[in-house]
């Protein structure tokens, strides 16, 4: 049997008195597309940076294809939130891309080697923005920053994508191609994204983690009215609101919207 992409074993994580996480475990397979929802300071962007390495469980462990998070750089590709890059710093596409080669401790501004440019070209064809190679990343629509992100955690090589809001920037149109692009990459390996688009849970994602301090919910990509209630805390006619019926199950006597 293959082994398991994630496995999320009892992890609690606290910054200081706060408690960001609460015994969390779940794992996702290899070739896996799983989707974290949850209200806002649930503990979604906690759990990635666990994943990453970037803040120490409490208690509890994590396990990214058998090793220790930050112990293989090369496992694990990120894609930030949008929100979080600085559209202004100037840098072309290219190099964007190729700070992905760069492996922990080395210079940002070391020279690339030319396998390094290989294999940035090769992840910029593969999101479609390759003829965009040499221009400035201002330049960019939303749509195609959003590729450039996704470029760069491909250029890791990695067997592990984590993705954090990856559609909230963009427009329908964007959105869609991103999902396409998503599908594409989870033949070569197992995704994990955060996400506030319930579209996309209803229709590209395998598996469904609820994280509201703790882990209200893991499973199929349908959810019932208890556990949007516990998730959320409020009335679920108002998640329900537009959401495809794959994401919420009808009642009984059919009263879900
Ligand atoms: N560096 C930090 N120091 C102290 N508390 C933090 C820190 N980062 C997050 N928190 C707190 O931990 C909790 C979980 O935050 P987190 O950012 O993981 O939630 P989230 O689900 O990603 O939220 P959102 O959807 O708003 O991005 C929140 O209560 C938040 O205030």
């Amino acid at each position: 049997m293959t082994e398991p992409a994630l496995q999320i074993d009892k992890l609690s994580v606290h910054y200081g008195e706060e408690v960001a996480l609460s015994k969390v475990s779940f794992d996702v397979a290899h070739g896996e597309i799983l989707g974290i929802i949850g209200p806002n300071g649930g503990g979604k962007s906690t759990l990635l940076k666990a994943i990453l390495g970037l803040v120490p469980p409490t208690t509890g462990s994590i396990r990214i294809y058998g090793q220790e998070p930050g112990k293989n750089h090369a496992a694990v590709g990120f894609v930030p939130q949008f929100a979080a890059m600085d559209k202004h710093f100037p840098i072309s596409v290219l190099e964007v891309v190729l700070t992905g080669r760069l492996k922990p401790g080395f210079s940002f501004f070391r020279k690339y080697s030319e396998a390094d440019k290989v294999i940035a070209q090769a992840q910029l064809e593969r999101v479609g923005i390759a003829h965009l190679a040499k221009r400035q990343i201002a330049e960019l629509s939303g749509g195609e920053f959003q590729r450039l992100l996704i470029a760069r955690a491909l250029a890791v090589e990695p067997k592990l994508l984590l993705l954090d809001e990856p559609t909230a920037s963009v427009d329908a149109h964007s959105r869609n191609q991103i999902y396409q692009l998503l599908r594409e990459i989870n033949a070569d390996m197992t995704i994990v994204l955060v996400t506030h688009d319930l579209m996309a849970i209803s229709s590209e994602v395998k598996k469904l983690a609820c994280l509201n301090t703790k882990l209200v919910y893991h499973g199929e990509p349908e959810l019932n009215e208890s556990v949007v209630n516990e998730l959320y805390g409020c009335p679920v006619d108002l998640i329900a609101h537009g959401v495809p019926h794959r994401v919420l199950k009808a009642h009984e006597e059919g009263a879900t919207k």
